[in-house]
């Protein structure tokens, strides 16, 4: 269900622009970037990316057939933003756990309505901004003051991420956040993630124990690990090579939910973990961050081909 058109959604500015358009998916605004070199297609619920991908070739990132476009409901698929906490917030750092009310795992920022701030277009390059103010609105979820900027830029190489918090408040705000990317494979048992192999994980469906990586990571049925690593990484599918250059992170979450959880998550077909992987570039576990009054951090990521830098 989606109705093509340039008119802006009655919160958005208005704006010309020659590559992208507004498009009605289901419920939900997105924008859509038709360039002759690449497309993608931007909600501004979430200010989630749901495909990316150079001219003539498929989505880099995975979307469930199932995914549902309804507001205040997580898109499955693409790229979430987690933000302002990251995963269940029992398993936050008290300083993030007492200012979280409502006990929903990665924060609201992916079912809230992002404000576009800006598209820039040009021959190689589209950059589009959102924000996100997490104020007064959201007392009954959070405590705290602070904004939210994202910039995605979308090139024939790929798509950088750039995620600036700054805290609006006078107290410290401790945080955590990801930006939790789906990717697609065309069969998991023959996928392998480098770059890892150095690092160790806490492994969440052991007892959240630590354990040493050695070499690759391969994946047999559930994976839920956080890697204290922000290295560069590599995925290998059988049929394509991507990297994954994150910045300002020191911690890496891989997920695949294996035939049992997949029939318990919502909008996920039963097959589907056979398909996807996530590479969830993160502050997350001990490397939440702290902000002082007025201080940004920016967590971000290139995706792209491997062997082809930004
Ligand atoms: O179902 P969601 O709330 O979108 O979470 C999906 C997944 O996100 C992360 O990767 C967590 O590590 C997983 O434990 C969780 O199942």
């Amino acid at each position: 269900m989606s109705d093509s058109s340039s008119r802006p959604p009655a919160t958005a500015t208005p704006g010309h622009w020659s590559f992208t358009r507004w498009n009605t998916v289901g419920q939900l605004e997105a924008l859509e970037v038709n360039h002759p070199l690449f497309r993608a297609v931007l909600f501004l619920q979430g200010a989630q990316l749901t495909h990316f991908a150079p001219a003539d070739e498929r989505n880099w990132l995975w979307m469930s057939e199932l995914a549902r476009f309804q507001p205040g409901r997580a898109i499955r698929g693409g790229m979430p933003v987690c933000w302002p906490w990251f995963g269940i917030p029992a398993r936050n750092a008290p300083e993030i756990r007492k200012r979280i009310l409502r006990d929903t795992p990665h924060g609201f920022a992916r079912t809230s309505l992002w404000r576009l701030e800006d598209v820039r277009e040009s021959a190689h390059e589209v950059e589009i901004s959102l924000s996100l103010h997490a104020n007064d609105e959201f007392a009954a979820v959070w405590h705290g003051h602070a904004m939210a900027l994202i910039t995605f830029s979308f090139s024939v190489r790929g798509c950088q991420v750039g995620l600036t918090t700054t805290n609006l408040g006078r107290d410290p705000l401790a945080f955590s956040q990801a930006l939790h990317t789906y990717l697609p494979t065309e069969d998991i048992v023959r996928t392998r993630i480098l770059g890892l192999g150095s690092s160790q994980y806490i492994d969440t469906l052991q007892g959240w124990q630590y354990v040493n990586q050695e070499g690759p990571v391969y994946f047999d049925g559930e994976v839920d690990r956080i890697y204290e690593a922000g290295e560069p990484v590599s995925l290998v599918t059988p049929g394509n090579k991507r990297i994954l250059n994150p910045v300002g992170s020191d911690s890496t979450v891989v997920w695949n939910p294996g035939p049992e959880k997949a029939k318990r998550l919502s909008d996920f077909p039963e097959s589907g973990w056979q398909k996807m992987l996530c590479i969830e570039t993160a502050n997350a576990a001990s490397d939440y961050r702290v902000l002082n009054e007025g201080q940004s951090h920016t967590l971000g990521l290139f995706l792209g081909r491997k062997g082809k830098r930004p």
